[in-house]
């Protein structure tokens, strides 16, 4: 396995990687609605049923049957099955909800009815039935969302809705995450030639919601060939997605590829035409069962590792979950934006909430993690063009929810 291949452009390693995880997708399994938060959905939701599934008051009142006035005969709540209304002239009292009897050819709302002296309901029913049918929102047998739809809290009340008490969805991958580099520490203050480890803590929180479950964490791993190789082994028995940090390029402790090379690790993208970044790869391994597993190798610099997740890990983590390939949506430069010549560039920005228009933030060096915090996400600046003001470029988005950013 060479090490020396030219960077991919950006665009093209996004796609390999979606494609690699599709192939690879996630078996699927039944979850508890209530679980169901999060994952994809491996069918079509289909409801198992007409929605509403009997035709059902949209108000409390009187169904009627025939002119009024109208002899009380009963009531039906809602949860209860009707007996029907036989007869011209009487009426039930029914409360919203409720299932319309049989028979009825009106509902009067009980604000619009009067009772006559002898206790007959009087009024008019409006013209709009007050009741909806079977099928108004759905048929039965309708397919509502596609397979690959993502599972939210309004997707998992739809499928409450429709009859389901659970629903197929692609397990979620599981990962691991090996943190390289022996001047990091892991507590206290950095000095003396020793750094913070910035990315063992959040990686595992932006894998999550990538939608990759964390497991095991190791960091820092000793800056030995040998070591490096015991560490991915052991992630790769619980993982489907190792994630690795430093140690990508050549330096005298750099073991990753080397590594690689000794697990009969097989590239999938061997570095990226990407600023910042390009050092990071994707390498396809085999686990203990013989199975393959991906490695993706995030570079040190903690911005050049998070551009590695959104740029890599996320395609890659959308194809293991069946989901469609990732579109980016578009964003309005406030200013101007520099390339990076044969290179992508993606650049933090601030996408204005209202006007949606980007604003580079500061603080951005490779190694830094300050304009990050601050940022949405990355103004993809194509390779061969500059961003100029008022251009109309592509977005990588954190995953962050809206409200969440600073
Ligand atoms: N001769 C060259 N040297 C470097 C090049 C190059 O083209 N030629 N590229 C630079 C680029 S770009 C990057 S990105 C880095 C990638 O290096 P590695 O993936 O091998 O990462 P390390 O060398 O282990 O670390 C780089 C840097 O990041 C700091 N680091 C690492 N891990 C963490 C962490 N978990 N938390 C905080 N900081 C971390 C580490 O201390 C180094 O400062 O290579 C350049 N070199
Ligand atoms: O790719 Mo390095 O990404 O510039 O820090």
């Amino acid at each position: 396995m060479s090490t020396q291949t030219a960077p991919v452009s950006w665009a093209r390693a996004r796609s390999l990687v979606y494609t690699a995880g599709l192939a690879a997708a996630q078996p699927a399994v039944q979850v508890p609605l209530a679980e169901a938060d999060g994952h994809t959905l491996a069918e079509p939701l289909t409801t198992l049923t007409d929605l509403p599934a009997f035709p059902t008051s949209s108000v409390d009142g009187w169904a009627v049957r025939g002119p009024g006035p109208w002899r009380v005969v009963g009531r039906v709540l809602a949860g209860s099955s009707p007996a029907p209304l036989d007869e011209d002239g009487t009426t039930v009292e029914i409360a919203t909800g409720a299932m319309l009897p049989e028979g009825a050819t009106a509902v009067l709302r009980v604000e619009e009815s009067a009772h006559t002296p002898d206790g007959l309901v009087t009024g008019t029913p409006r013209a709009q039935p007050e009741w909806r049918v079977p099928g108004d929102e759905a048929h039965s047998g309708e397919v509502l969302l596609p397979a690959g739809a993502a599972v939210n809290p309004g997707v998992i009340g739809l499928a409450a809705s429709c009859g389901y008490d659970t629903l197929p969805v692609r397990r979620p991958p599981r990962s691991a995450l090996l943190v390289f580099g022996d001047e990091l520490l892991t507590t206290g203050l950095p000095g003396a030639g020793r750094v913070r480890d910035a990315l063992g803590a959040p990686v595992p929180a932006w894998l999550r919601r990538y939608g990759a479950e964390p497991g095991l964490f190791v960091g820092p791993v000793e800056d030995t060939l040998a070591a490096h190789v015991a560490a991915i082994r052991k992630a790769l028995d619980g993982a489907e997605l190792v994630c690795t940090t430093g140690g990508t390029m050549r330096g005298p402790v750099d073991h990753l590829h080397p590594a690689l090379r000794e697990l009969g690790g097989e590239y999938v993208v061997n570095t990226v035409a990407v600023r910042p970044g390009f050092p990071m790869l994707l390498a396809r391994v085999p686990g203990p069962d013989g199975r393959s597993r991906f490695l993706a190798g995030l570079p040190g610099n903690p911005q050049s590792a998070i551009v590695a997740l959104v740029s890599l890990v996320a395609p890659l983590i959308a194809g293991l979950h069946g989901r469609p390939e990732p579109v980016l949506p578009t964003i309005t430069l406030a200013e101007a934006v520099p390339g990076r010549g044969e290179y992508t560039h993606l650049a933090l920005v601030r996408v204005d909430p209202v006007d949606h228009v980007a604003h580079p933030v500061r603080h951005v060096g490779s190694a830094m993690l300050r304009g990050l915090a601050q940022a949405d996400g990355f103004a993809v600046i194509e390779p061969g063009t500059t961003g100029e003001a008022g251009a109309v470029v592509p977005f990588a988005p954190l995953p962050l929810f809206s409200g969440e950013r600073p």
